[in-house]
C-alpha cells in the first residue's frame, strides 16, 4: 500500500512543479504532502501521527493537512462498500458483528440488531463517536494502520473493553475500513480470548463461514499465531478501583476514563465507587470476595486508609495501590515519590502497571489501622478546622490556614502516656503518633524523618504556654526545620520525640483524635505498631532503593 503513496506523493510533486497554473500547483502540492504524511506514517508504523483520539476525532488540523487523502479514502471506501460482495455489518458470534467503515445512516441497522457498543479500529478516518455519542451508543477506537495490527497493550484494551461490554449484556460492531483486515484479526483475538482451545485457523474459518471476504495479510497472521502462542490473548490479572468520588473536589469524575484506558492496558479493571452510605471499608470486603490481584483505592488519605483497614483485619495479602485524588495525599507522596505532586495520575498508574510491592508497617489505634498518624490538640484541630468546603475552595492550603489557626489558639490537653514501659504526664498542644509521614507532615517531624519499615512508631509532641502566645509557633518552625533537615536536631525542651512500639494514651475527659484525617473519641487509646502488616505498591526507584 505504502508504494502506490509514495508513487503518489513523486507525481502529485513532479505535477505541482511543471503546472503553470498557481491554484493547480497548490492544490498538488496539498496533495502530496498529506501524500508524504501518510507514507511517514505507514513507513514508520506510526498511526498516532493522525492524532486519532479515544473518542475517534481527528484533530482539527490534522483534517486540514490530510484532507486531499482524507477525501480520497472517504471516496474509495464509499466505492468498496457499494461493489462489496458481502454485507457491510454481519453478525459473526452471539453478540459480535463484523463490519466496514459506518456512516451515519448505518445507526438503525446497528439499533435493529441491538447492537450498542462500536469498536474502531482504524486510524486513518474520523469515528462515527458523536452520531454513536447522541444514539447512546459505546464507542472505542483504537488506531491501527490499514494492513496492521494492534500492539500488545492496544490488545489488551480491546480484550479488556470487548470483555466488558460482554459482562453488561451489550453487543459489539467492530470495524475497520472494509471489514476485511484489521477488524478480522481483532474478532478473531477476541474470539481465541473467549475459546482458549481455538487456534488461529479454527478462528478464522469461524469468521470466513460468515465474512468469505475476511483475511489477514501474512504478517498479521503470523502476529496473531505469536500473541495466541506466548499467551497474550490471556488477561488473568483483575484489579479493582474502589473509588470515592467526592474526595478532591469530585477528580475521580474528571479522570476517569483516562485511569481505566491506562489501567486496561494490563488489567481487567473493575469499578467500585463509594456513596454517602456506602464506604470504602464496604467496597473492599465485597472487593475481598473476589479475588483481586491488586485493590486500587482511588481518593485522599481518609480513602486509602479505609481500604487497608479492611485489608490488615481480613489478614489479606493482595498488594494496595494508591490513586491519589485527594487533597492533601501525603500516601502517595510517601510511596509514590514527590513526582505525585506535579503528575499524579501519571505516576501512580505507572508504578500500578509496573507493579513493584514493598511490605510496610501498620499502626493499630484501638480498633482502627492508621498508615499515618494519630494526631491530638493541634492536628485534630488542622483537620476539623478544614471542612470539605475549604478543601474544594483552597486544596493544600485549607490544612495550612487551619493548622495556622489552632497555633494561634494556645489550647492543650492533658494526657497520661505510656510508652512501651514509660508513664509520662503530658500537657501537649500536639501529640502525634506516626507509623509513616512524608516531610509536609511537619507536627510528626520530631525526629525529621519518619521511618515506615522500621517496626517502631514516632512520637513527637510540644507543650503550650500560659505565658507565652507565640510558642506553638516556635515549636513548629523546630519542626519545620527538623522536616528539612532530616534530622533530629534543635532544642529537645520544646519539641519532644521518641520511638516506642506500643504506647497508652489517657485523659481525664473524652480524647479527640485523628486517624489519617478522620476524625474520632475515645476514653483511652492503645496504639501498636503490627510490622511489615501492608503490601503496598510503591514506585520502581523506591523499591530498588529498599531492595538494595
Ligand atoms: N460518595 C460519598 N459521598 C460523600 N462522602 C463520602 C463519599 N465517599 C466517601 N465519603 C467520605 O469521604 C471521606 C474521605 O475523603 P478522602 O480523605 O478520601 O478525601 P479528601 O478529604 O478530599 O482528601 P484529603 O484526605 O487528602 O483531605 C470520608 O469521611 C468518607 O466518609
Amino acid at each position: 500500500m505504502v508504494k502506490y503513496y509514495l508513487i503518489g506523493l513523486v507525481v502529485t510533486f513532479y505535477l505541482g512543479l511543471i503546472v503553470d497554473n498557481l491554484f493547480l500547483s497548490s492544490l498538488l502540492f496539498w496533495l502530496s504532502v498529506s501524500l508524504a504524511v501518510v507514507s511517514f506514517a505507514y513507513l514508520t508504523k506510526a498511526p498516532q501521527i493522525f492524532r486519532k483520539r479515544e473518542n475517534g476525532i481527528i484533530p482539527w488540523y490534522v483534517r486540514w493537512l490530510l484532507t486531499p487523502f482524507l477525501a480520497g479514502a472517504t471516496l474509495y471506501n464509499w466505492i468498496a462498500r457499494r461493489y462489496d460482495s458481502v454485507p457491510a455489518i454481519q453478525k459473526v458470534d452471539s453478540a459480535l458483528f463484523l463490519a466496514c467503515r459506518l456512516f451515519s445512516k448505518d445507526i438503525d441497522e446497528l439499533k435493529s440488531h441491538g447492537v450498542s457498543a462500536i469498536l474502531d479500529i482504524t486510524a486513518e478516518f474520523n469515528g462515527l463517536d458523536w452520531t454513536a455519542e447522541s444514539n447512546n451508543l459505546h464507542y472505542l477506537n483504537v488506531a491501527v494502520l490499514d494492513h496492521q495490527y494492534p500492539s500488545e497493550e492496544q490488545t489488551k484494551t480491546i480484550i479488556n473493553w470487548l470483555n466488558d461490554r460482554m459482562n453488561s449484556q451489550q453487543k459489539v460492531v467492530i470495524h475497520c475500513a472494509l471489514g476485511r483486515g484489521r477488524s478480522v484479526w481483532v474478532m478473531a483475538a477476541f474470539l481465541m480470548h473467549r475459546h482458549p482451545e481455538w487456534d488461529v485457523q479454527h478462528a478464522l474459518t469461524h469468521i470466513n463461514k460468515i465474512r468469505n471476504t475476511a483475511r489477514l495479510n501474512r504478517s498479521q497472521y503470523k502476529a496473531l499465531e505469536k500473541f495466541k502462542n506466548n499467551g497474550q490473548l490471556n488477561i488473568t490479572e483483575k484489579l479493582c478501583i474502589i473509588a470515592n468520588p467526592v474526595s478532591g473536589g469530585g477528580k475521580w469524575q474528571q479522570h476517569k476514563s483516562e485511569v481505566i484506558e491506562r489501567l486496561s492496558t494490563r488489567y481487567q479493571v473493575e469499578i467500585k465507587e463509594t456513596e454517602a452510605d456506602i464506604s470504602a471499608e464496604v467496597l473492599t470486603r465485597e472487593a475481598l470476595q473476589q479475588a483481586f490481584d491488586i485493590i486500587v483505592a482511588a481518593g485522599g488519605d481518609g480513602t486509602v486508609a479505609e481500604v487497608a483497614n479492611m485489608l490488615v483485619k481480613a489478614n489479606n495479602p493482595t498488594p494496595l495501590a494508591i490513586l491519589p485524588m485527594g487533597t492533601a495525599n501525603a500516601l502517595a507522596h510517601l510511596f509514590l515519590g514527590a513526582t505525585t505532586k506535579v503528575a499524579p495520575l501519571y505516576s501512580a498508574c505507572d508504578a500500578i502497571l509496573q507493579k513493584s510491592c514493598l511490605p510496610i508497617d501498620v499502626a493499630k489505634c484501638n480498633d482502627r489501622i492508621a498508615l499515618l498518624v494519630i494526631a491530638i490538640g493541634k492536628g485534630y484541630e488542622m483537620i476539623t478546622n478544614s471542612d470539605r468546603s475549604k478543601k474544594n475552595d483552597s486544596g493544600q492550603f485549607a490544612y495550612l490556614s487551619a493548622l495556622w489557626e489552632s497555633l494561634a489558639d494556645n489550647r492543650s490537653v492533658d494526657l497520661v502516656v505510656t510508652i512501651d514501659q514509660e508513664k509520662l504526664q503530658v500537657n501537649a498542644a500536639s501529640f502525634v503518633v506516626a507509623n509513616a509521614a512524608p516531610s509536609t507532615t511537619i507536627l510528626a517531624q520530631g525526629a525529621g524523618k519518619v521511618k515506615w519499615q522500621d517496626g517502631l512508631l514516632d512520637i513527637t509532641w510540644f507543650e503550650s504556654s500560659k505565658d507565652s502566645n507565640i510558642q506553638p509557633f516556635v515549636s513548629v518552625s523546630q519542626l519545620i526545620i527538623r522536616a528539612l533537615c532530616g534530622a533530629k536536631i534543635g532544642n529537645d525542651a520544646l519539641v519532644k520525640h521518641k520511638t516506642a512500639k506500643q504506647i497508652t494514651i489517657q485523659s481525664s475527659d473524652v480524647i479527640k483524635y485523628v486517624i489519617d484525617g478522620e476524625t474520632y473519641q475515645a476514653d483511652v487509646l492503645n496504639i501498636e505498631t503490627l510490622p511489615q502488616k501492608l503490601t503496598i505498591i510503591v514506585n520502581k526507584q523506591l523499591a530498588q532503593l529498599e531492595d538494595n
